[in-house]
């Protein structure tokens, strides 16, 4: 099982890098950034567990021997908060994976994740090689944050690791819906809508939360690394057999033996992309599942993350033709 991060040394990088080194189903890890990736390739290759680590740096066909042979390939390459030249930098990538690794599971991290998965498809497609099922948008930092915040508001934070909201759309703002009606944890009946609201609001702009706190300093990257990790830890589990995985992921919706259409008719909008939970396969994507039940005023932050995601997919779309975002 060889897992590959590209932008290994970043914020995200190389605490992403860590966890999937702590996995012990990984056997081969290739870090990739166009700095400092050797070094900690060789400070993470004294951890005890099975991974061989390398890091590859751009000279020498770098990216490419990094990618050979690899079955999960995470992108959090880019700087936050600057999507043209992340959308830049995620089309380069992903013409190098699509050279090398056309078969690999691809785990986008980079921003404007409502963007840059059509961004990795359309150059796959340009390539011959777009498997829609293989192109993941990782929206699991939400599905983490309302895990965090349902448990705060639940009084008990040792319930987080089991709470379990679904998070649906997209992965910005409004985008971000978070069926807290779908709650593994109901929350109390005594909530107002205000409070609720207020929760509502927190999970969609939680990344802000974090960007002021370090005020200048970026943007999330320990709990992000956390989330990609857990993300891809599921795709591991399912690609080695294990049957049942479902989490809330950003795909393509074109195939559909694996239940897009019938997710789309739901939204009432032929959408190309959008999170949803998503049954994981050996084959990547086995089935998009719908939205479930949801309530009257979920179904109108469904109806009103539409038009953003929308323009933010056809701007992926777009930007592979003509390079502007
Ligand atoms: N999906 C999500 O929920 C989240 C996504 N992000 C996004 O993740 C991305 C990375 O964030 P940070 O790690 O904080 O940034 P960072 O600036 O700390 O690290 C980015 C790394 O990418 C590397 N890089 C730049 N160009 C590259 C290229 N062409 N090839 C390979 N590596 C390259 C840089 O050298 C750097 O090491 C940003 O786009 C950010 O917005 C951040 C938090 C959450
Ligand atoms: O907000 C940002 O720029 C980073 C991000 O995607 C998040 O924290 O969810």
């Amino acid at each position: 099982m060889k897992a590959v991060v590209l932008g290994a040394a970043g914020g995200i990088g190389q605490p992403l890098s860590l966890l999937l080194k702590a996995n012990r189903a990984v056997t081969e890890l290739a870090l990739y950034d166009i700095v400092n990736s050797p070094g900690v390739a060789v400070d993470l290759s004294h951890i005890a567990t099975p991974a061989k680590v390398e890091g590859f740096l751009p000279p020498d066909d770098g990216l490419k021997k990094a990618l050979t042979g690899a079955n999960v390939v995470v992108i959090p390459a880019g700087i936050p908060r600057k999507p043209g030249i992340n959308a830049g930098i995620v089309r380069d990538l992903a013409t190098g994976i699509a050279t090398t690794a056309p078969k690999a599971f691809v785990l986008v991290i980079s921003n404007p994740v409502n963007s840059t998965v059509p961004i990795v498809a359309e150059v796959f497609k340009k390539h011959g090689v777009f498997d829609p099922k293989r192109i993941f948008g990782v929206t699991t930092l939400d599905v983490v944050r309302a895990s965090t915040f349902v448990s705060e508001i639940l009084g008990d934070r040792s319930l987080s690791p089991s709470v379990s909201v679904p998070v649906v759309g997209g992965h910005s703002g409004v985008t971000i819906v978070p069926l807290l009606s779908q709650s593994s944890h109901p929350l109390p009946a005594s909530l107002d809508a205000t409070a609720i609201d207020g929760l509502i609001n927190r999970i969609q702009f939680g990344g802000d939360e974090v960007v002021k706190a370090k005020d200048g300093a970026g943007s999330a990257t320990l709990s992000m690394a956390y989330a990609g990790a857990e993300f891809a830890g599921k795709v591991i589990r399912a690609i080695k057999g294990e049957k049942g995985i479902v989490t809330p992921t950003f795909v393509n919706l074109a195939s559909d033996k694996t239940g897009g259409d019938a997710l789309k008719k739901e939204l009432g909008k032929d959408l190309e992309y959008f999170s949803a939970p998503v049954e994981l396969g050996v084959d990547g994507v086995a089935k998009i599942h719908g939205l479930g039940k949801i309530t009257p005023a979920e179904n109108a932050l469904v109806q009103a993350a539409l038009p953003e995601l929308s323009a933010n997919i056809e701007k992926g779309v777009a930007f592979v033709e003509a390079p502007k975002l």
